[in-house]
């Protein structure tokens, strides 16, 4: 009985999981990761035998199994192990079942897995370092020509580091080829002849439209366990001459020289006076944390400036100090920690459960191709396709992974794929009108949409039936799901229209219907 059990249980995994034959993994390590999604436990064959002769003799005397294990029917795996089956599968008429909500938790894995592929080409919220280019250092030099042996100051100053913009752009869909640091290149110090240095270059980033961008804390640092903290007298002298080693560039051999000069603490206090000034500005708008949201074609922002060149030995030439021998060096350049999270933006959002036919209906209205296939979760990242309509006027619409009861605890892909849909003026609720229970999944979608963003009901939407060429089954849901649909609060004038996306049937009913929504909440 067992072995046309597995038989079943075996034809049933390959149709329904597409996993390969179990019978090809016969090692236990082989066999883990398999028994894990599918909630099995391994047991070695010995074990096994004595279970089952446990089992059947309970079976005989129809006597209540003593263990747990007793209790769950037992498949042999492999040589040398065979496989419990757990709660999630139940036995009837000799048939093994998986309960589907149970299955698609099981699947949940190997999604979040595929989620997680670094090779994957898709990423809506990513944390960035972004870092402005280091100005140049100023330069120390005297004019020397033929008969002029001791000329004036003329080193050139250091160029400004470069910034970092965004910019938004038409062609990029996506945050995963968003670098993690982002650095702006640094700026060219000064040489002799008056000659300042080039600027750094700015860094062009082009983010995908919708993307909005906030500042966050810089990282939290760990603490060292040395005595870092304490304080040592002799630790002033040595500060301090690393502060100056930061901030001056000496004439060769003027190292030691300079800083005891007076020219050169006039020209110190006048730094550090600049400095000052320049760290109120910063301080004074660094409570307002950066925050744009970037949604318009083409806008452009300078998210962090580079540093400003150092000041070359002219700078410091006076009435009394006739050959200054020092110039600055450039300053570092602005630091910000940001996340960027991507919320598309589409006219039309697709809204409903996996698959309920979503990229099937959006192959079939417009020019986009994501891929369809009879499993759920088919869709992993947003798509994006453009209605085309004959005087020209274009309707861009969303499909996004399908939701599952549960989504808001991250069930199935979560519902953090409802920001691509969040800001679209009208949802489109895709239902398999030839399901079980229809009503149950338009339920499910409200409840999920509701726990995402209280309100998101109340937006303007249509309600795509789905599958409706099967017959026997549409033809009865149809009136017991408008019933249902116009029971519902927020959705009493809602209209359902029954179409069949994988035939092409009345669609241009409901293309013409989401042009007229969308004209009207525009
Ligand atoms: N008979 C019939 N089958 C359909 C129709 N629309 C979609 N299907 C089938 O339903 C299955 C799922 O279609 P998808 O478009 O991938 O569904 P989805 O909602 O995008 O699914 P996920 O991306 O997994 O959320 C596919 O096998 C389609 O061929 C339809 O109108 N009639
Ligand atoms: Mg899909």
């Amino acid at each position: 009985m067992w072995r046309s059990i597995f038989a079943r249980f075996h034809q049933h995994v390959d149709q329904r999981m597409r996993l390969r034959p179990i019978h090809f993994v016969p090692h236990r390590w082989r066999l883990l990761p398999w028994a894990r999604t599918r909630n099995c436990a391994l047991l070695p064959l010995s074990l096994s035998r004595t279970i089952n002769s446990q089992s059947s003799e309970s079976d005989d005397t129809n006597a209540e199994p003593e263990s747990d294990s007793t209790q769950k029917p037992i498949l042999p795996v492999g040589e040398h192990d065979v496989a419990i089956i757990k709660d999630d599968v139940t036995v009837e008429n000799d048939t093994l079942l998986l309960d589907s909500e149970k299955a698609l938790q099981a699947r949940n894995k190997s999604i979040q897995y595929k989620l997680r592929d670094k090779t994957r080409q898709f990423a809506d919220f990513v944390w960035v370092t972004v870092k402005g280019g280091r100005g140049g250092d100023g330069c120390v030099a005297f004019f020397r020509e033929k008969f002029i042996p001791k000329g004036p100051p003329s080193g050139g100053n250091g160029g400004r580091g470069g910034d970092v913009i965004f910019v938004t752009s038409a062609n990029h869909t996506s945050l995963h080829s968003i670098p993690r640091t982002i650095r702006a290149s640094d700026g060219e110090s000064g040489k002799g002849h008056h000659k300042h240095g080039h600027a750094g270059k700015d860094i062009i980033v082009p983010v995908p439209l919708g993307t909005v961008i906030r500042e966050v804390d810089p990282p939290t640092k760990t603490k060292r366990n040395d005595d870092e903290g304490e304080h040592h007298p002799e630790d002033e002298q040595t500060m301090l001459e690393k502060k100056r080693a930061a901030l001056w560039v000496h004439y060769p051999r003027y190292e030691e020289a300079n800083p005891l000069g007076s020219y050169f603490f006039e020209a110190e206090k006048m730094v550090e006076r600049e400095q000052r000034y320049h760290r109120y500005l910063r301080e004074k708008g660094a409570d307002r944390k950066l925050f744009l949201d970037l949604s318009t074609p083409a806008e452009q922002h300078i998210v962090t400036k580079g540093g400003m060149g150092g000041k070359g030995n002219p700078h410091f030439l006076t009435s009394e100090n006739r050959s200054p021998k020092f110039a600055t060096r450039g300053q570092e350049g602005q630091v910000r920690y940001l996340t960027l999270e991507l919320k598309t933006i589409a006219d039309a959002g697709l809204v409903g459960l996996p698959n309920a036919g979503k990229s099937t209906f959006l192959t079939a209205v417009s020019n986009a191709h994501p891929k369809i296939a009879p499993y759920p979760f088919t869709t992993l990242n947003p798509f994006i396709g453009t209605i085309d309509y004959r005087d020209r006027f274009q309707l861009t619409v969303a499909d996004i992974p399908g939701l599952i009861r549960g989504a808001h605890k991250n069930i199935g892909l979560g519902h953090s794929f409802l920001r691509h849909v969040e800001r679209s003026k009208v949802f489109v609720y895709v239902i398999d009108l030839a399901g079980e229970r229809p009503w149950d999944d338009w339920n499910i979608l409200q409840e999920e949409l509701e726990k995402y963003l209280p309100g998101l009901t109340k937006r303007p939407s249509l309600i795509v039936a789905n599958k409706a060429d099967i017959t026997d089954v549409a033809k009865s849901n149809l009136p017991l799901f408008e019933e249902s649909v116009k029971a519902s609060t927020n959705y009493e004038d809602t209209i359902v229209v029954p179409v069949s996306a994988k035939y092409r049937k009345n669609i241009l009913k409901v293309t013409t219907l989401l042009r007229q929504m969308v004209e009207k909440s525009c």
